[in-house]
């Protein structure tokens, strides 16, 4: 019997050096990298457990910390949140300290932090984003980041992997975030917990690195541990600009792989889909909910504000403008696809559409600052959840789709397929 990914990447990061694991195992796992943001990093009990425990990082070259959710501060609070952070960096000689640089997890892969075969912890339930690369990136509460601090080990159990395939081309105006959606739907939100999902199949393998990196993100959302994605020459094109030429296909799954589940999609099948309030598993073709009127429109976050999401969402809306009375925000993902595309005259497009340019930030996604929903309010937005309250009032509704499918959205007022739009990305 072969080995998943997991089993592979958790076997070579094992304390007992590379021996075979298996799901279930429970295990010693030396950790590569350790991130923190500012909303569980070092604020919480972590610096008092350091202190406690008299313990000092155990390799600062490891450990990442950027300040995201709070950045830039609606109110003193938070400020003094993302001072104490950026000043806990500063005492500890955290060099790897980033600030207004975008969401966490977007800021990890661009900079260079996440390579295949990795197992990266994250004070953040995304960070199994990381997956796109092939990194067993998992999220961990305070306590837990507490203690790899201090020793650069911690336990997991070796999780069991469930298969999701897909094949054929996808269908114009289809996105990763449809494919995240229907596989979200067919897992329920909690189908995956404790689980990796390796997506695989011809349609995962032909998808760029910025759809990959959304289909990883959204693993969480059916309770993944990992959401993982085998290491090809994608994956090997997009880390050449941080000069690695090592090559990771050893960490690429068995073909007699033991997998708990093996789910088959078709791609010629799916339509937009979009998930409705207040689970990310309550999804329907986007054609089935048109008549729903919206407020604001959001195009951002680690899971909807890469270039290729900007890219789309202007190719659609050039020339056009956005509904009248409809908010369309617009946060990139991070101030590498911020400056790209103001470089590029893609945020001139989507200024000109009629959208309000934002700071690369969380601030929308989790309702913070930047775009809080009020009593009532709908808004469709390219983010991973849409829970009671998640983006402001608990009266307000949130749907999750596509770049596509939200710019659609901001041109009718209404949710809208975006094949529904002529002048699309595919005319
Ligand atoms: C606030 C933070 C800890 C949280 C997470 O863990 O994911 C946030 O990023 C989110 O998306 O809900
Ligand atoms: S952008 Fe949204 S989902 Fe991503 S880390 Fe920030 S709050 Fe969480």
């Amino acid at each position: 019997m072969g080995f998943t990914m997991s089993e592979k990447i958790m076997a070579m990061a094992s304390a007992n050096d590379g021996i075979n694991v298996h799901a279930d195992d429970i295990i010693w796992v030396r950790i590569s990298k350790a991130m923190m943001d500012d909303v569980l990093g070092p604020r919480l009990e972590i610096d008092d457990i350091l202190t406690d425990l008299n313990a000092s990082i155990w390799d600062k070259d490891r450990v990442v910390i950027i300040s995201d959710h709070y950045t830039p501060p609606a109110n003193v609070n938070q400020a003094d949140i993302v001072k104490f952070t950026r000043d806990w960096a500063n005492t500890h000689q955290v060099d790897h300290y980033y600030e207004f640089a975008g969401p966490c997890h977007q800021v990890m892969v661009e900079k260079g932090h996440v390579l295949p075969g990795e197992i990266i912890v994250g004070t953040d339930s995304h960070t199994c984003t990381y997956g796109a690369l092939a990194a067993l990136g998992t999220g961990v509460g305070s306590t837990e980041m507490a203690g790899v601090l201090a020793t650069g080990i911690t336990w997991m159990k070796v999780p069991r992997t469930i298969k999701a395939q897909w094949h054929g081309d996808l269908n114009a105006m289809v996105m990763a975030k449809d494919i995240s959606l229907k596989t979200i739907s067919v897992l329920g939100h909690a189908g995956a917990t404790y689980k990796t999902i390796e997506y695989c199949g011809e349609t995962i393998d032909s998808l760029i690195m910025d759809e990959r990196l959304c289909l990883s993100n959204m693993a969480v959302e059916a309770g993944a541990k990992a959401g993982l994605i085998r290491y090809d020459a994608i994956t090997a094109a997009y880390l050449e600009k941080f000069g690695v030429t090592e090559t990771f296909e050893h960490i690429n799954p068995d073909e007699d792989a033991n997998y708990e589940t093996v789910l088959s999609f078709d791609a010629q099948e799916l339509v937009p889909q979009v998930a409705c309030p207040h689970e990310v598993d309550n999804v329907k073709a986007v054609s089935d909910v048109s008549h729903v009127a919206i407020h604001q429109a959001y195009i951002g976050s680690c899971t909807g504000g890469r270039y290729n999401d900007l890219l789309a969402a202007a190719t659609l809306l050039e020339g056009k403008t956005i509904a009248k009375g409809i908010r369309l925000l617009v946060s990139p993902a991070s101030k590498e696809v911020y400056d790209r595309c103001l470089k590029e005259g893609i945020l001139t497009i989507l200024a000109d559409a009629g959208a309000t340019i934002l700071a690369s930030s969380c601030g929308a996604c989790l309702g913070i600052h930047s775009g809080t929903l009020a009593s009532g309010e709908v808004c469709i937005s390219t983010t991973n959840r849409n829970f009671l309250g998640r983006m402001g009032s608990k009266s307000s509704e949130v749907y999750l789709a596509s770049p596509l499918t939200v710019a659609a959205s901001a041109v009718t007022g209404y949710i809208t397929d975006p094949n529904a739009i002529s002048g699309g990305i595919n005319d």
